[in-house]
């Protein structure tokens, strides 16, 4: 039986805007009844232009903002957002990795007290089994042990990447909603952070949402692509249907937009970098 460890029903969001106390404004209507689901251990990638609704989504999935109407289901459970947030036990099980991850770290503070952070603030860990925890994971993505006590800015960008990653872990979840998390890197050091996800999606059997531009990316990483366009999920399929047969024009658009030969080349270099 498979396990679904995200699901969303009919899931809008509207964003009011101008109008002030008595004018009108206008609704932008950002997300028109999405449906997903993600079985653990597998991949969901969903791609689409800049304003197509993916960041409003990630938010939502993440539990920071509610949606205007609609469900969302964490291991089945259906999450309520009420005044003070969602409780801490359901946030945990779902974290997120950002594009950029130096916006993120704190430049005065140390990578190691940067991974135990998560367990000070959610969790009443001793302080060695912090520091255990937390060099554990800093090894487990592939940093070493002398790192601990360095600041970010001592770190390349795939490091810092590797940073974000391990602190996204560090209480254990069930999903990580990556956001763009090698847009910003060199094309050899993408392949290794998309590498390292692929272990630790095995090692920890994570369900993993992530969210790209680029569909030699895509390709790549998705178990089950999702096509967006002003706020509709126009796609959804396995990866080969979604690539070999798209149905909607949109999505033919947007794949005649990345020639084929270049996105194949790309990948062929990605796994080959991998190897
Ligand atoms: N806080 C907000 N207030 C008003 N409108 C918003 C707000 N956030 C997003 N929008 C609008 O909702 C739509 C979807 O935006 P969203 O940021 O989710 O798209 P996106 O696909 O993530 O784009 P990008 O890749 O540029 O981040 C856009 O029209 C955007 O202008």
């Amino acid at each position: 039986m498979s396990e679904i460890v995200l699901e969303t029903r009919g899931i809008t969001r509207d964003y009011h805007i101008g109008g002030g106390l008595f004018g009108k404004g206008r609704i932008i209507n950002a997300l028109k009844g999405i449906d997903l689901k993600v079985e653990k251990g597998k991949t969901l990638a969903i791609v689409g232009e800049s304003g197509c609704g993916k960041s409003t989504l990630a938010r939502i999935m993440t539990m920071i903002d509610a949606p205007t109407s609609g469900e969302l289901l964490i291991d089945g459970k259906p999450v309520e957002i009420g005044k003070k947030g969602v409780d801490s036990e359901m946030r945990r099980k779902v974290q997120i990795v950002f594009q950029n991850p130096y916006g993120s770290l704190n430049p005065r503070q140390k990578i190691g007290d940067v991974l135990m952070e998560p367990l000070v603030i959610n969790e009443n860990v001793p302080v060695k089994e912090r520091r255990e925890r937390a060099m554990e994971m800093l090894l487990k993505v592939g940093l070493q042990a002398e790192h601990f006590n360095r600041y970010p800015h001592m770190f390349s960008g795939g490091q810092r990447q590797r940073i974000a990653i391990a602190r996204a872990l560090m209480l254990r979840p069930r999903l990580l909603v990556l956001d763009e998390p090698v847009s910003a890197l060199d094309l050899s050091v993408q392949a290794q952070v998309l590498n390292l996800l692929a272990d630790l999606q095995e090692e920890f059997g994570l369900t993993y949402v992530f969210i790209s531009h680029d569909l030699s990316v895509v390709r790549y990483i998705a178990d089950e692509v999702m096509v967006m366009y002003f706020g509709e999920a126009v796609e959804y399929g396995t990866r080969d249907a979604v690539f070999t047969d798209p149905q909607h024009e949109y999505t033919r658009t947007l794949f005649a937009a990345t020639p084929r030969a270049d996105a194949d080349s790309i990948r062929k270099r990605l796994a080959e970098k991998a190897a």
